[in-house]
């Protein structure tokens, strides 16, 4: 039996093993020779471990490694790291001395790098592509670059789209990276430790993400490309973003805090949030982004390099006929409105664009023909405001052809730049800002400065009319409530401050998904913004951030919405240019020209309207609304643009007989359900329309009842009033009678005053009565009116209703009937055979016609009061000789004898 004669240890990760049997130590060792089967291997523990140490050994075996020796992948690892290691120490290094002269020694390297790029993609490029080293961005750029030159030959050195100047090295060096990227990325992403030692690295893993990047760019490239070659007469663009970072400020410096960004290129902006040196969880977490964008301005930049990059181009937009905007989009503090305004020593965007418009106004425009209005608002609290001539709130308007306007909004004229100024001064003192602890003056509304060009340039022998506009907007900063740790009315700008910049943000995410719907009606700003996002206007927007690792979070969110915002396409369109002729005779001309085509298209639009209207009646009267969608299709428009009227007519017929003809073949089509269906429905509109006809019935027998009611007491109250009237007369007469017989005839010339006197009290007597029958009987002609208007409608013809007949339709000669028995069963309440009006008319018509002489009051009353008829017992001078009181013409008799 073979015993163990040595025992070998071997170097770490080894555990240390002893080989029973007669296998030499050498041979084991070095990995070149198994242990036989008969052996075993027993480890420093005494346990057998023979199994591990055999599979280890044939690996090793099978490798012809030696066992004491590191795998050499271990090895490169280590090796690696420890390269990597100090290369990032060395890196972390110089980074911290010498950062400038890094980004300088880059810049120079891209440089390079680019010119070699372009040479590669001129030539050797095909070779290239073939063996596969480019990835699927490096070919869009390169196709993009070919398609681009291919579109316009003389730009080649120079700009390749219209709608985007993107240059030939751009291209170039999205390519570049993207292939870049693709062969050390991997590499770098296997060590992603190392990689987020140092900014350095964090920046090239940044890079793995800008792969993806340039392939979406390439895409958009293509899609611009396909967009600028469209011949749609309108060029598409997207929106440009830019990025500027401010300094520390002292009171960030004081705290502490560093900065978490690094703008490389001029456009790239890398985003690293440092952990403490003792949070050692965090340590591995670190975060960071990349951001690529039109252009990023570091701390150091001047106001007239922002301009010149982000605006200028704005305000050849504006000189084109172009609606312009740019907006400052960034938290609280971030520097929006030094961006904007400025300072007097170093002026912003606003006061330099317009410095700008004016000086190239003087330039292209006819003269001094050019007007610029200036309208400026701010949106405080989701009101707006007029800043230049405060007042109420303005309420917002959507105009068909000036977009969302603020109604009342005071728009000032302005011929020179320093008036502009002195405008804007005066609208920025009106502006809402307060002291927060974030800012010193914080902006608390969304300032929008509107300045509308009107001018007129030569284009070959005529002038051409533009109207160009600019918006320039100064959004409030979004902010965190702790953040300025305000209460009561800086809480309430702030929510809505940060309630608004959440509706544009959910505009731009709709405007990027490309969404049917963008919810811009969700705030006041986006309202207003609507043009500048989803219209036809060329935008730019600037993105504000702070360097300080405070502001981390903010500023993430900041560059996030940013580069989203990248993604919305607007639509860029010149406002309609109106030629304008030289000679004032040709321009009345054109006038006149201009006010009959006016005509004409009203004269159109008004028939068009009365067309439609027929249409939609022909369709509502042929049909039962709503049964099917189909039939209230209205016949085509060439059918009704016919110019008989015939012809119209028959389209109508033949649309409403298709429709019927539809409505059966329908039917038919889907058997018998269909038709069951359309039965039930009908027979259950019927039954809804039976009960309406119920209740009104109801309704009407009511009202009916109530003036029957109201005229029997307008007849009572008569007959009273007539009772009284009689009582009257019948006094008087008896008065005058007694007095009569008392004195003698010839006493009447004596007493003169107390005939006189008699003679007005009757005359009172008479006017009283005379005027309150007057109004009873008016009062019962206008109740039995209204009854007669509230029966008639609702009854067939031959029907008609009867007061107490409850609701309910009784044929006429029934009705006649029942009036008949009522007239002779009821005293009180029957209706008299003739009106009051009638009784006081009948006699007097009745007497014109048979030609008798006209009677006076007094006959009539005589005549009809069944009260002095009836009740007073006629005396003798009554009936042999009547009264000469009574007696018509007696006054004139009595002063023909006087
Ligand atoms: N590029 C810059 N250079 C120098 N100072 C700057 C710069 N940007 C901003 N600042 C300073 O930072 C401070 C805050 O700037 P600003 O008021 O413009 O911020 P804001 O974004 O408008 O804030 P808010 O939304 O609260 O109004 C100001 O004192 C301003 O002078």
């Amino acid at each position: 039996m073979p015993v163990a004669t040595r025992s070998q240890s071997l170097s770490t990760p080894e555990p240390q093993l002893k080989i029973q049997g007669s296998y030499t130590s050498e041979k084991v060792c070095s990995g070149l020779s198994k242990p036989s089967e008969t052996q075993k291997c027993i480890d420093s523990s005494g346990d057998d471990v023979s199994f591990a140490a055999k599979k280890r050994l044939d690996r090793n075996g099978e490798r012809k490694m030696p066992l004491n020796t590191t795998h050499p992948s271990v090895n490169l690892f280590q090796t690696r790291i420890t390269r990597s290691q100090s290369h990032s120490n060395e890196k972390t290094q110089v980074f911290h001395s010498e950062g400038l002269a890094i980004a300088e020694a880059e810049a120079g390297a891209n440089q390079r790098r680019i010119a070699m790029e372009k040479e590669e993609l001129d030539t050797p490029f095909m070779p290239a592509r073939s063996t596969g080293l480019f990835t699927p961005a490096v070919m869009g750029a390169y196709s993009w670059v070919k398609r681009s030159e291919a579109a316009n030959p003389n730009a080649k050195q120079n700009s390749l789209v219209t709608g985007h100047e993107i240059d030939p090295s751009t291209a170039a060096s999205i390519s570049m990276r993207a292939r870049y990227i693709q062969t050390v990325g991997p590499k770098l992403s296997s060590v992603p430790e190392i990689m987020a030692a140092t900014p350095k690295t964090v920046a090239c893993a940044g890079s793995l993400r800008d792969a993806k990047a340039a392939g979406l760019k390439g895409r958009q490239l293509n899609d611009g490309l396909e967009a600028a070659l469209s011949d749609d007469g309108m060029q598409s663009g997207r929106i440009m973003v830019y990025v500027r970072l401010r300094p520390l400020s002292k009171m960030e410096k004081e705290a502490g805090s560093r900065s978490c960004i690094r703008i490389v290129n001029k456009r790239d902006v890398y985003l690293t949030e440092f952990a403490l040196e003792t949070d050692y969880l965090r340590l591995k977490r670190l975060r960071g982004r990349h951001f690529a964008f039109d252009a990023a301005f570091p701390e150091n930049t001047g106001q007239q390099e922002v301009y010149d990059t982000s605006t200028a181009e704005l305000i050849e937009g504006v000189m084109q006929g172009r609606n312009c905007s740019v907006f400052c989009y960034g938290a609280t503090g971030a520097g929006k409105t030094y961006t904007m305004l400025g300072t007097m020593q170093s002026p912003g965007v606003m006061v330099l664009a317009l410095k700008d418009l004016f000086f190239k106004l003087k330039q292209q425009s006819r003269g001094d023909d050019y007007v610029v209005k200036l309208s400026y608002l701010e949106v405080y609290n989701e009101s707006v405001r007029d800043l230049l001539s405060p007042g109420r709130p303005l309420v917002l308007r959507e105009d068909s052809k000036q977009g969302i306007v603020a109604a009342g909004l005071t728009q000032y004229q302005a011929y020179s730049a320093d008036e502009v100024m002195i405008l804007l001064q005066r609208g920025n003192q009106n502006r809402q800002t307060e002291p927060t602890r974030v800012n010193e003056t914080s902006s608390r509304s969304h300032a929008i400065l509107q300045v509308v060009a009107e001018y007129k340039v030569q284009q070959e022998a005529s002038y051409v009319s533009r109207v160009g506009k600019l918006s320039l907007i100064d959004l409030a900063g979004s902010e965190r409530a702790l953040a300025t740790d305000q209460r009561t009315l800086r809480s309430l700008e702030g929510a809505n401050i940060n309630r608004s910049l959440l509706a544009l943000s959910s505009c731009i995410n709709a405007l990027v998904e490309g969404k049917k719907h963008i919810p811009f009606r969700n705030s006041k700003l986006t309202q207003l913004l609507k043009d500048s996002l989803g219209g036809a206007c060329q935008t730019a927007m600037i993105a504000n951030i702070s360097p300080s690792n405070i502001c981390f979070g903010e500023t993430q969110n900041t560059l996030h919405w940013a580069d989203r915002a990248k993604e919305i396409r607007t639509k860029v369109s010149s406002n309609e240019d109106l030629q304008i002729p030289e000679s004032q005779e040709d321009q009345t001309k054109l006038l006149l020209q201009m006010q009959k085509e006016n005509q004409q298209l009203r004269f159109q639009l008004a028939n068009l309207q009365q067309k439609y209207l027929a249409v939609q009646s022909a369709s509502i009267s042929a049909t039962p609304n709503g049964l099917d969608p189909h039939l209230n299709e209205p016949p085509s428009p060439a059918q009704f643009l016919s110019p008989t009227p015939s012809a119209r007519l028959s389209a109508i017929n033949s649309s409403n007989s298709k429709r019927r003809r539809r409505c059966t073949q329908d039917g038919s089509a889907n058997g018998d359900t269909a038709a069951d269906k359309m039965i039930k429905e009908l027979k259950r509109r019927i039954q809804v329309m039976e009960m309406e006809a119920e209740r009104v019935q109801r309704q009407t027998a009511k009202r009916e009842e109530n003036y029957n009611a109201s005229i029997v007491t307008l007849h009572q109250e008569h007959n009273v009033q007539l009772k009284h009237k009689d009582d009257f007369i019948r006094k008087l007469c008896e008065r005058i009678t007694a007095g009569e017989q008392t004195i003698p005839k010839n006493k009447y010339y004596k007493s003169p005053e107390k005939y006189q006197n008699l003679k007005d009290e009757a005359e009172n007597i008479r006017n009283e009565n005379f005027s309150s029958t007057v109004v009873a009987t008016s009062k019962v002609a206008k109740a039995s009116e209204r009854l007669k208007m509230l029966a008639s409608p609702k009854v067939p013809r031959n029907t008609c209703p009867l007061p107490s007949s409850k609701g309910t339709l009784v044929p006429a000669s029934e009705q006649q009937k029942r009036t008949v028995r009522l007239r002779r069963t009821s005293t009180l309440t029957t209706l008299p055979p003739i009106t009051p009006l009638q009784r006081f008319r009948s006699p007097a018509k009745k007497e014109a016609a048979t030609g008798a002489k006209k009677r006076t009051f007094w006959d009539i009353s005589n005549t009809n009061s069944p009260a002095v008829l009836g009740r007073v017992r006629p005396t003798k001078s009554h009936l042999s000789t009547p009264s000469m009181l009574l007696q018509p013409g007696f006054a004139r008799r009595l002063s023909s004898q006087a």
